[in-house]
């Protein structure tokens, strides 16, 4: 099964974290879900320099990239991912939707109220813990 090295930003302003909704995906599990923005990182490329990439393409946004929260295997359906959740803060607060269709702001104990990608449980509960 095809495997993914992921990079994903836990990006907190004061008491929020940024937390995003994907669009249609080929695969039902993925449309429509939160997760925390990122992206696969490619050949050769540091997890830092992957997800400070990743969150000025899809957000336009500037960040600062701080400790690991936690790493998750995922397996899904189709393929597995290792996803790195990084916590990280913004340079910047402007931000656009280049990728994702809606974004919200919340505080720690109002995240289980999204319906997150499975992956991302782990990050959520640890973010609550
Ligand atoms: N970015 C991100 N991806 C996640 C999270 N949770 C989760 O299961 N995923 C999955 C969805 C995707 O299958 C994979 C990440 O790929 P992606 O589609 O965001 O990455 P990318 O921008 O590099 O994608 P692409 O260029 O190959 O389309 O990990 C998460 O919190 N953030």
């Amino acid at each position: 099964m095809k495997h993914h090295e992921v990079v994903a930003a836990i990006i907190q302003r004061g008491d929020e974290f940024l937390c995003l909704q994907r669009g249609p995906s080929k695969y039902d599990y993925i449309a429509h879900k939160w997760e925390f923005p990122g992206g696969k990182v490619e050949a050769g490329e540091t997890q830092q320099a992957a997800l400070v990439r990743e969150i000025q393409e899809e957000l336009g946004l500037g960040i600062q990239v701080g400790s690991l929260l936690l790493t998750v295997e995922h397996d899904y359906p189709d393929f597995r991912i290792t996803m790195h959740g990084l916590l990280c803060t913004a340079l910047t607060a402007e931000l656009t939707l280049h990728e994702h269709v809606a974004y919200r702001w919340l505080r720690r104990e109002q995240l289980d109220s999204l319906d997150w990608a499975a992956a991302d449980l782990p990050l959520v509960a640890k973010l609550q813990a």
